[in-house]
C-alpha cells in the first residue's frame, strides 16, 4: 500500500510511523523549497499511484484571522494538488487538512469531478481535532482517561460550524447547562485560542499531528479490511441541507462504507445547528464557485 502524503513537518512525524505503512518520502526534499514540492512535475511524481493522500500543504492562521482568510492563498493550492492527483491518483484516499477546510473540501470535489475521477466516498475533510479536542476537555473536567471518551463532533471545521453532541458523550456529561454552553463554546473556539497563544508562529501543530495520524490510520484500517472503523469526517452528505456535512462514518476499503448520520440531538444542539447551516452553504458555494471559474 502506498501511503503519499503532501510532506510537512506536521503530517511527515506521524505517518512515517503509521504501523504496516511504508511510504517512500526520501525522494522530497521538504526544508529545500518554500512550497513543499520544486514544481507540479515533483508533486505528479509524489503522488502517482498513492492510496492515500493527506494534504496539510498551505498557510496557516496568524492572530485575528479567521479561517476563511486563508482562502486566498489555499484555495489555489488545494485546486493545483486536486488536478495532480485526478491525474496520477485517481483511485486514491484524499483526507484535507489544509484550511478553511469547509470550502477546501468541495473545491477538491469539483476539481475531481471536472476530471470525470470524483468518489464521493474517497474525498474527506479532516476534523479529527475537534474530535480530540472534546475528548481531552471531557476526560479533564470528568477526571477520567480522554482515551475513553467517546463524542461525535459533527457539522464543519470553524467556529460556529463545529457541533459537539455532548449529549451523546460516552461516559455521560454530568455538567449544568452553563457547563454545556461554555464547554460547547471552548470546543468550537480551541483552534482561535492556539492561534492566539503562539502569538503569530502558526496555529495547532503537535495536536494536529496526532490527530491526522489518527484519521490516516482509520482510513488504512478500513482499507485493510479492519471491522467497525468509525470516525467523523466532513464529507459530501444529504443529512442535513449542507451538502458537505460531517457526521459519524463507517469506514472501509473503498472509502466510506456507511454513513451512520445525524446522533439525536437534543434542543440546545438541534439550535447549533441551526446556527450552522447557513455558514456551512456560504463556505461551500465558495468552493464551489473557485472551482468552476
Ligand atoms: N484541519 C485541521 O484541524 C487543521 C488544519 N490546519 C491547517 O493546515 C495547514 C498547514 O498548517 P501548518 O503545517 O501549521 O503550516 P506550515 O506553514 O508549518 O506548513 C505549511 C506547509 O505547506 C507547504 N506548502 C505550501 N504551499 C504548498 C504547495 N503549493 N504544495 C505543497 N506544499 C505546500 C509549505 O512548504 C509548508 O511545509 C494550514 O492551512 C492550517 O490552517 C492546521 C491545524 C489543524
Ligand atoms: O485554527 C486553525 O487555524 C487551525 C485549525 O484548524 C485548528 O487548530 O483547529
Amino acid at each position: 500500500m502506498k501511503l503519499n502524503p503532501l510532506v510537512t513537518e506536521l503530517s511527515l512525524f506521524d505517518i512515517v510511523h503509521t504501523p504496516g505503512v511504508a511510504a517512500d518520502l526520501s525522494h522530497i526534499d521538504t526544508k529545500s523549497t518554500t512550497n513543499g514540492f520544486k514544481g507540479s512535475e515533483e508533486l505528479d511524481s509524489a503522488l502517482k499511484g498513492a492510496d492515500v493522500v493527506v494534504i496539510p500543504a498551505g498557510v496557516p492562521r496568524k492572530p485575528g484571522m479567521t479561517r476563511d482568510d486563508l482562502f486566498n492563498v489555499n484555495a489555489g493550492i488545494i485546486k493545483d494538488i486536486s488536478t495532480s492527483i485526478a491525474r496520477q491518483c485517481p483511485k486514491a484516499m484524499v483526507a484535507i487538512i489544509t484550511n478553511p477546510v469547509n470550502t477546501c473540501v468541495p473545491i477538491a470535489a469539483e476539481i475531481l469531478k471536472k476530471a470525470g475521477v470524483y468518489d464521493p466516498n474517497r474525498l474527506f475533510g479532516v476534523s479529527t481535532l475537534d474530535v480530540v479536542r472534546a475528548r481531552a476537555f471531557i476526560g479533564h473536567a470528568l477526571n477520567v482517561d480522554p482515551q475513553k471518551v467517546e463524542i461525535p463532533v459533527i457539522g464543519g471545521h470553524s467556529g460556529v460550524t463545529i457541533l459537539p453532541i455532548l449529549s451523546q458523550c460516552k461516559p455521560k456529561y454530568t455538567g449544568s447547562d452553563a457547563d454545556i454552553q461554555a464547554l460547547t463554546v471552548r470546543i468550537q473556539e480551541a483552534g482561535t485560542e492556539v492561534v492566539k497563544a503562539k502569538a503569530g508562529a502558526g496555529s495547532a501543530t503537535l495536536s494536529m499531528a496526532y490527530a491526522g495520524a489518527r484519521f490516516a490510520g482509520s482510513l488504512l484500517r478500513g482499507l485493510n479490511g479492519e471491522k467497525n472503523v468509525i470516525e467523523c469526517s466532513y464529507v459530501q452528505s444529504n443529512v442535513t441541507e449542507a451538502t458537505f456535512f460531517s457526521t459519524p462514518l463507517v469506514l472501509g476499503k473503498n472509502g466510506i462504507q456507511e454513513n451512520l448520520g445525524l446522533p439525536k440531538l437534543n434542543d440546545f444542539e438541534k439550535k447549533l445547528l441551526e446556527a450552522a447551516i447557513p455558514e456551512l452553504k456560504n463556505n461551500i458555494k465558495k468552493g464551489v464557485d473557485f472551482a468552476k471559474n
